[in-house]
């Protein structure tokens, strides 16, 4: 059974195919910049050379049949029709208290993706655009529907709960979801794993553009940093994280602009890019700090004292922790954020393995010493595997 799965971002589309046989993929690759200026598609088939198209891609349905064109390219592609796909994975952002658990798409979870626009302005359009044009595509194979929200929708009431009237949870559901939960369920469970511990206490560190923590015990998932969007929580790379209610306000008031508005600063325009005024990637911000950007090396140390205090938050939580993981595109790559994250958790017993730390990227590895109190894991997510196998379970 060939499964693909498609992952579409705000302004990207990832995509593996998997032969669920024995799990191995067959290409995998990514738009870039969808809807913007230089969109670019990098695939790889396995055992072949990249491949790179330079293409406009004004939305993610051009995008999801440039991916399809390469997978049945004659000289890059791995399959010689679409018809060899059994089914087809998707990602997708939130679909309220409706969907959580992995299901097959059909009117009713396509209307209510819909419905929930507001609620992931950034990730529902475009998981809806991929999975209608998958529909357009390949008519009759079955998509499924794997919703980031399914790892934190079982936190305790009391981390689900905003302190705001009850009513406001009774009538709208307004309540902490979590997201990325496909990514936590995968590195938690690896990593309790990796421990060989059960009932381990860990925390995982999903640093990418989107920025995210969890803490789970045993793989179930106690607390998790987004909330009823993925805005709350960490800073990210455009996106602010926790923010004084009262902030938008006085900024709405100040600046005469209206909430949806101020929503779309603190979504797209906020975080690492906001502080920084140099880009929402991490590798940029970095760079413009090591060259002697105040504001860059700012946005940098707001971002790592952010995380860090969450760690301390979920240790609390958790009474205790066994193990810290560090994931997803900065967590896996960027030493330098490892090492000034874990030097704030010293009262932890935590104790860094420089040189291993110095050294790895993205490859599965402990790198606390031997004598620390919690280990620190680098544990690369595989989101697309992970859906992969839900798609299989459905199908
Ligand atoms: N080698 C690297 N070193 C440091 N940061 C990296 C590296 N590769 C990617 N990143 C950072 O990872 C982030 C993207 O992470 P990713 O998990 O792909 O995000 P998303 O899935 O939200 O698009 C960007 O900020 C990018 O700068
Ligand atoms: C939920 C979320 O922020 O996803 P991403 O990191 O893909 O933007
Ligand atoms: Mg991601």
């Amino acid at each position: 059974m060939k499964v693909l799965v498609m992952n579409c971002g705000s302004s990207s589309l990832k995509y593996q195919l998997i032969d669920m046989e024995n799990e191995s993929v067959l290409a995998k690759g990514i738009c870039e910049r969808i809807g913007a200026d230089g969109s670019v598609l990098t695939h790889k088939p396995t055992g072949k050379d990249k491949y790179v198209v330079e293409q406009a891609m004004p939305d993610h349905g051009v995008a999801v049949q440039l991916v399809l064109d390469a997978l049945q390219d004659k000289e890059h592609g791995v399959i010689e029709s679409a018809d060899e796909i059994t089914a087809i994975g998707h990602r997708v952002l939130h679909a309220g208290t409706i969907y959580s658990d992995a299901t097959l798409v059909t009117e009713d979870v396509k209307k209510v993706v819909r419905d929930c626009f507001d609620l992931g302005p950034l990730h529902n359009p475009a998981n809806l655009i991929g999975i209608e044009a998958c529909e357009k595509a390949m008519p009759g194979k079955p998509n499924v529907a794997v919703f980031d929200t399914a790892f934190g929708m079982n936190i305790p009431k009391k981390a689900a709960m905003y302190a705001i009237p009850y009513e406001y949870y009774e009538k709208y559901s307004i309540r902490r979801y979590g997201f990325h939960g496909t990514s936590h369920m995968f590195v938690s469970g690896e990593t309790v794993k990796l421990l060989g511990k059960e009932d381990a206490k860990v925390i995982v560190c999903h640093i990418g553009n989107g920025a995210s923590i969890s803490a789970s015990i045993g793989g179930k998932c106690v607390d998790t940093s987004m909330g009823l969007t993925p805005l709350e929580g960490l800073v990210m790379g455009t996106r602010s994280g926790d923010v004084d209610p009262a902030v938008l306000q006085f900024i709405c008031n100040h600046e005469d602009i209206s909430v949806d508005e101020m929503l779309n600063i603190l979504n797209k325009k906020s975080g690492l890019l906001g502080i920084s005024g140099v880009s929402s990637d991490f590798r940029d911000v970095r760079q413009a700090a090591v060259d002697g950007n105040e504001r860059a090396q700012l946005a940098m140390d707001t971002y790592k004292y952010r995380v860090a205090k969450y760690i301390g938050s979920y240790t609390a939580a958790m009474n205790g922790v066994d193990a810290i993981t560090f994931t997803a595109g900065v967590g896996e790559n960027a030493p330098d954020l490892r090492k000034d994250i874990c030097d704030y958790l010293g009262y932890l017993g935590v104790e860094l393995d420089e040189e291993k730390n110095e050294n790895v990227h993205g490859e599965t590895t402990v790198i606390s010493t031997p004598e620390s109190k919690v280990k620190v894991i680098v544990l690369p997510t595989n989101e697309e595997l992970a859906i992969a196998r839900e798609t299989a379970k459905l199908v």
